[in-house]
């Protein structure tokens, strides 16, 4: 199914497109079910101690530990998974994929081995009617790295392949990393509920851009976002290719489990990631956008359940295609994660002025 003009890279309202909960156990939990003495799921990945997250009050457990990279296992290396979010393009989310994909790949791999990269190809889209099967081969063992290729099924088809290479902690004097650009930290900032919440509060909003951002605002995306720069970031005017935005998963995950957070920094990558190349473009909007690749390399420990900045940028686009890139910084400056990927866009002169 093609990607129409809403989707979750290109709008503030692509930031939270409709939960859609088809394919498994994956209604968001209340509060209250949370308060429970109940363990985490076994991912295989989960860390152990429960505590509070620090500062923010709540123990609520988030949902991409609990639900989405909570994978079945059905035999040697064959896993499924479901869904939790699913965008209005009713296509899977590709971070979804990519995640569970690095999830299945690391339930293989030795304790000491750590996901360094991960390259992967969307080959058909994802159907959110049914879950996902990911067939995992060991591809090679060796003394420091260790590589897997896993296949994400659906309908007995690829829907991606991904290979995923993992290396055992090794000491180097060669170290180096650009620095972190200057933003306002996220304190600062209003998240992307708070920013609708505003706009609703425009005496001259038309009623139905006003249904709009209600509906928006009952949807649940497993991830926090905080524009560094709004008016940028929802694409008013032309801009660079270029954006910032503090992330985080929504709920608690703990310290302690870098191969899951590198899981959870894999779903984070692909969220309005691919949108970077249509902020030079206001005049024009997508018909159809879908990411068809996906890199990623892990280069520090880090929690994805604190704020994280997140800059895209695309240094080209050409022929209904975009490249972009983006990097995920630790808040104390350190480079956590690189990523780039390859996006199909189509385009069409945008008629209508946009409604926020
Ligand atoms: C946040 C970003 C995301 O998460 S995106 C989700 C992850 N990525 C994906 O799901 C991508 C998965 N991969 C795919 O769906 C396929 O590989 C894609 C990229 C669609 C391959 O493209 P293509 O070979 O064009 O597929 P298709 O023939 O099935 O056509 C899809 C729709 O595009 C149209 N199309 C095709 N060629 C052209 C063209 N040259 N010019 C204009 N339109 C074209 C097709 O007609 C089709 O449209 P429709 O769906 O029938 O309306």
């Amino acid at each position: 199914m093609a990607e129409k003009e809403e989707d979750p890279n290109h709008s503030v309202s692509g930031l939270m497109n409709n939960c859609n909960t088809a394919g498994g156990p994956v209604s968001p939990k209340s509060p209250e079910d949370e308060t429970s003495e109940s363990p985490v799921p076994d991912t295989g990945l989960t860390p152990n101690a429960e505590q509070k997250r620090n500062g923010s009050g709540t123990d609520l457990k988030s949902v991409l530990v609990t639900s989405v990279l909570n994978l079945e296992k059905l035999d040697v290396d064959l896993y499924r998974g479901t869904h939790h979010w699913v965008p209005r393009t009713q296509r899977l989310f590709g971070g979804q994929i990519v995640g569970q994909a690095l999830v299945a790949a690391a339930k293989s791999v030795g304790d000491n081995f750590y996901a360094h990269s991960l390259h992967c190809y969307f080959v058909r889209a994802g159907d959110p009617k049914v879950p996902v099967l990911y067939q995992v081969e060991r591809t090679r063992d060796g003394r420091s790295f260790t590589v897997r290729s896993v296949k994400a099924i659906q309908h007995g088809q690829p829907i991606l392949i991904c290979q995923a290479s993992f290396h055992m902690q090794q000491e180097s004097p060669l170290q180096h990393q650009f620095t972190m650009p200057t933003v306002p930290p996220p304190e600062d900032l209003l998240t992307v509920e708070e920013l609708i919440h505003l706009y609703l509060s425009k005496p001259d909003l038309a009623e139905n851009a006003k249904q709009g951002l209600n509906k928006l605002l009952a949807n649940e995306v497993p991830i926090e976002i905080k524009p560094v720069n709004p008016p940028q970031f929802y694409r008013r005017g032309a801009t660079e290719p270029k954006k910032l935005f503090w992330v985080r998963a929504r709920g608690y995950i703990g310290e302690g489990n870098m191969k899951l957070h590198c899981c959870v920094a894999a779903y984070v990558s692909d969220f309005a990631l691919l949108g970077t190349v249509l902020l030079p473009y206001p005049n024009y909007r997508a018909k159809f956008s879908a990411s068809l690749d996906h890199a990623m390399w892990f280069h520090s420990t880090f929690r994805t359940d604190e704020w994280m900045l997140y800059e895209c940028v695309s240094p080209w686009a050409g022929g209904s295609r975009g490249l972009v890139q983006g990097r995920l910084w630790r808040r104390d400056g350190v480079l956590a994660a690189s990523c780039s990927q390859e996006g199909v866009v189509r385009v069409k002169p945008a008629t209508e002025p946009s409604k926020l």
